[in-house]
């Protein structure tokens, strides 16, 4: 993607994304879903129609805050390899490669899958005692995501005899690896030595996410988040119709795999985070947590069993790939996103 100098302007008006609640797994619930991830691929959840507490939220946030106020030694025994799992260092990831001249302003942790309860990577020292609660959201983050995986099955009408409601969610079911990952971000104040440069620089470049669904954490106050919907968009941590007395809910996002599934029916969109022109460079920190549902890696990526799909998705992506004998499976899709935005090897 690129981004031009007329986009990096975000304009006042915010985009409408909807607030959903998903406690019935109903057609109702289901079509509003995928509605608005094929109008904007971005819509909002209610925290309190979920499993997922509040008190874990901010736990899991506190946790976060311990991790990146520890010392760069104890980070460094963590650091992010080829597998993706660990700490990535200010400015190591550079999301948008076209247009930053330096990496993203922003520090991160990823946790890849847990197995019997216990990461299958080196935690920090800071978060050794923590293995059960980081666990136990991962998997309620996995949990939620098989629910509204199973709602966007069920909006997107797949045939009944191919698996109906759970045609996505079998194939996102924790029996082999996958490229899942939570992550923890951490974008500091920047200090006036950054010379950091609003327009140039930036908090986490221009991109679309590589997976099948993202779940967005954000705190109150801390905004920053903007979508590419005609010019740069600013996204609410608190939309209107949520009350600021309110957790605030879970901003869900399609990715650019469950996208080439769907041949581009439901929108991965391109989005980025800037430092915040209300809050001056000077403003609060920005903590976040994302988690990146991926199918098994295994999992072919065949056209999606649904004549509803059929008549409004175009002929590319995983229909394309089948017409063209060349489909492919979840971790083949990963390694070649992974590879651009890191620079390794394909
Ligand atoms: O921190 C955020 O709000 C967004 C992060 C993001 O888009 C990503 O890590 O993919
Ligand atoms: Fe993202």
């Amino acid at each position: 993607m690129s981004t031009t100098e007329s986009e990096s302007t975000a304009t006042a008006a915010q985009v409408d994304i909807p607030v959903i609640n998903v406690s019935r797994i109903d057609t109702d619930t289901a079509d509003r879903l995928v509605d608005a991830a094929a109008r904007f691929g971005f819509v909002f959840v209610e925290l309190e129609s979920t499993d997922i507490g509040y008190n874990t939220v901010q736990h899991m946030f506190e946790l976060s805050k311990e991790f990146f106020t520890s010392p760069r030694a104890e980070k460094e025994k963590c650091a992010i390899s080829e597998n993706n799992k660990g700490w990535s260092s200010m400015l190591s990831e550079t999301l948008d490669p076209e247009n930053q001249t330096r990496g993203d302003f922003k520090e991160a942790f990823n946790f890849g899958e847990f197995k019997d309860g216990h990461a299958q990577q080196p935690l920090p020292d800071s978060l050794t005692n923590d293995e059960p609660a980081l666990n136990d959201f991962f998997t309620s983050c996995h949990n939620l995501c098989v629910r509204l995986l199973q709602l966007f099955a069920m909006g997107l009408q797949i045939d009944e005899d191919a698996g109906g409601k759970d045609w996505f969610s079998s194939r996102h079911d924790l029996s082999g690896p996958s490229g899942s990952i939570l992550r923890l971000l951490h974008y500091p104040i920047i200090p006036a030595s950054a010379n950091y440069i609003p327009g140039k620089d930036i908090r986490a470049g221009a991109h679309s996410d590589y997976g099948s669904i993202t779940l967005l954490f954000q705190r109150p106050g801390q905004e920053g988040l903007e979508i590419l919907s005609k010019g740069w968009q600013p996204v609410p941590v608190h939309p209107e119709t949520v009350d600021t007395s309110r957790p605030p809910p879970i901003l869900v996002n399609i990715g650019d795999l469950l996208s080439y599934w769907t041949g581009g029916y439901l929108k991965s969109t391109v989005h980025r985070v800037v430092v915040p022109p209300s809050a001056g460079l000077t403003g609060e920190d920005r903590y976040s947590m994302a988690f990146f549902c991926h199918p098994v890696d295994t999992a072919l990526l065949v056209p999606v069993p649904s004549t509803f799909l059929q008549e409004r998705g175009k002929k590319r992506g995983a229909m394309e790939a089948e017409a063209q004998g060349k489909v492919i499976t979840a971790a083949e899709h990963l390694k070649g996103r992974l590879a651009a935005t890191y620079g390794w090897k394909k």
